[in-house]
């Protein structure tokens, strides 16, 4: 069971005076009651038995006054009763107690009506406040009692019983100003909630525009990023294609798109989650098709991001950064810029301090040498070592040969790309170096590669395993090993068993345990229109996966005119602050 039985000392003492009491029922005499034993019958024994029971009956009588007289002077006490669950009988618990329970007849000679533990609808998490954060209380089905636990507000699920999310003063003070209509930017460092509050950004403009949502246009400046907010790319709202075009010649374009200059004519919000470059393009596109001289044609914009995770990509190596808060019509249409400061994610302070100081790119002395402890070899017993993250990709080339090179069996097998698409040339090539597989790939025996296409659950992008030989494609159908696989998304039977190439069997590890053999070949990765013209794709079969993280100066620079919201929320255990 993966789940814990968490006593905190609140969550105790808040329990206290809450006492089980146990009523003995095998000594009732009613002979109406049902379920009793009749015994022969003795009159002096029945006569006995029958003082004791009006003994007994007056005692209790006297407790049952005594618990009524208590109940009426103290509305927060609760009944004595242990056929609720637990976390029912906390005081600080809103819930209206239940009528039915048989408190004000509590009768000793019946037995307690037998209730089934029955939660209201929606009781799956009850959360109430106290003065150190969010208790949450959850009946786990299949478990008899309750697990009560005490969560720090910082950690609690954002959600409350009705689904509401519980936003902080920052969070709230930018969603309201989007409600009212404002046009605005929020950032934050990692762990802050910008996400959080987008999702509940784009819940409350649904709510807001009821039937005509569609004129809240959701985007992001990539696909991945756009998946995760249920968007769609800046590229494809805008209906710009690679978007290469001056703005009025993009403008024309579109207009002649009926999809896409409908889409800009009936837009009235647009998210932009990160999204640098096309800023001024765009700004000019929506003013002309929407004949209205202000930047997005009078669209109200809500952007977020965070420039130091990423920094909009530059063309070429000589090519400088332009940021969108870089952009000539920024200060025009954005009206109000916010740093978002409560993490949400760490709440060791340190820690936050020594992210905070990598997010700016000037560690401390104190800092480096606390990163410095950390750093330890890394010990795994799964055969597989850690993925290794750089910031560019040249950097990953030259980890990749080297850990390549070090692995003295067989030579390499060499995969070139096959690429193709409508758009040809320099073009072409501009887009595939933006793809994560790459032109040629060079394999051995022993190398660890990860998977950059979903597919199916158990393997992801992302998964990572050992190449254990190399095989010609219908070799791996081995009817003994049901482990064994082929790893394209159409199935095997995309490859041909006359194919001269050998292609790579990998031990993957997969998600939840275990490891399955499979032969990876190869896949296609592409570039499309909205429309599905594929402007550029390229078939390879395996590379490494990297993240590109950088810090840059005019970001530094221009975080400190950001606006922070000062929050009266001062709990110390709650969550960390940064600047
Ligand atoms: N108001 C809130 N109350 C409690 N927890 C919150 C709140 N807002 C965010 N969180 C939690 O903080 C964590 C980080 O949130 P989120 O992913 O939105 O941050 P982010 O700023 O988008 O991070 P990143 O920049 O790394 O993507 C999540 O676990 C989220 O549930």
């Amino acid at each position: 069971m993966g789940l814990e039985r968490h006593s905190s000392k609140s969550s105790q003492s808040s329990l206290s005076g809450l006492r089980t009491v146990t009523r003995d029922f095998s000594q009732n005499t009613s002979s109406s009651q049902s379920g009793v034993r009749h015994e022969p019958y003795d009159a002096s024994i029945s006569q006995a038995q029958a003082k004791a029971t009006e003994a007994k009956r007056q005692r209790l009588k006297l407790i049952q006054d005594a618990l009524a007289a208590a109940s009426s002077s103290n509305s927060t006490t609760q009944p004595v009763n242990t056929q609720k669950p637990l976390s029912e009988s906390r005081t600080f618990n809103k819930r209206p107690s239940d009528p039915s329970l048989p408190f004000g007849d509590f009768d000793a000679t019946e037995p307690p009506v037998k209730k089934k533990r029955e939660l209201p609808p929606g009781w799956k998490e009850n959360e109430a406040k106290t003065s150190k954060g969010v208790v949450t209380s959850r009946l786990v089905p299949g478990m008899k009692s309750t697990i009560i636990q005490e969560i720090p507000e910082a950690r609690a699920d954002t959600r409350t019983k009705s689904g509401k999310v519980l936003l902080s003063q920052e969070q709230t003070q930018i969603l309201e100003l989007v409600e009212s209509g404002k046009s605005l930017f929020y950032t934050g460092s990692a762990g802050t909630g910008k996400s959080v509050l987008l999702r509940e950004i784009i819940k409350t403009l649904k709510r807001k525009f009821g039937k005509n949502s569609d004129v809240i246009a959701i985007t992001a400046s990539t696909g991945i990023a756009a998946c995760n907010i249920g968007g769609v790319t800046i590229h494809s709202f805008a209906g710009i294609g690679l978007g290469a075009e001056g703005a009025k010649e993009l403008a024309s374009k579109v207009r002649k798109n009926k999809k896409a200059s409908g889409r800009w004519a009936r837009t009235k919000v647009l998210i932009v989650d990160e999204d640098g470059d096309l800023f001024d393009k765009l700004a000019e596109i929506g003013s002309i098709l929407r004949k209205n001289t202000k930047p997005f044609g009078g669209i109200q914009l809500i952007v977020t991001g965070d420039f130091f995770q990423l920094p909009p990509v530059t063309k070429g190596s000589s090519g400088s950064v332009k940021f969108a808060f870089e952009a000539k019509f920024w200060p025009e249409i954005i009206e109000r810029t916010f740093n978002l400061t409560k993490v949400f994610r760490q709440r060791d302070q340190e820690f936050v301090d020594m992210l905070n100081e990598m997010r700016f790119g000037k560690l401390s002395a104190k800092s480096i040498a606390r990163f410095k402890q950390l750093s330890r070899p890394i010990e795994y017993d799964d055969g597989l070592g850690p993925t290794e993250l750089f910031p560019r990709r040249e950097e990953v080339d030259r980890s990749n040969g080297t850990r390549l090179l070090q692995l003295k069996d067989e030579a390499d097998v060499m995969y070139k790309a096959v690429d193709s698409g409508a758009v040809e040339g320099e073009q072409r090539e501009r887009l595939l170096s933006n793809f994560m597989a790459p032109k040629v790939l060079n394999l051995r025996l022993g190398a660890q590669v990860m998977l950059i296409k979903n597919v199916d659950e158990n393997l992801v992008n992302g998964s990572t395993g050992r190449i254990v030989e190399f095989r010609y494609p219908g070799d791996i159908d081995d009817k003994d090993d049901p482990s064994s696989k082929s790893a394209s998304s159409k199935g095997s039977s995309s490859t041909s068993k006359t194919t001269k190439q050998r292609y790579p069997v990998v031990e993957f590890l997969i998600s939840g345990g275990g490891r399955a053999k499979v032969m990876v070949t190869p896949e296609t990765f592409k570039v499309e229109l909205p429309s599905g013209e594929v402007q550029a794709s390229r078939t390879q079969v395996l590379n490494f996966d990297a993240r590109k993280v950088e810090a840059h100066p005019k970001v530094v620079q221009w975080t400190r005119t950001l606006e922070t919201i000062m929050c009266e929320e001062v709990e110390e255990d709650d969550a960390s602050w940064t600047l």
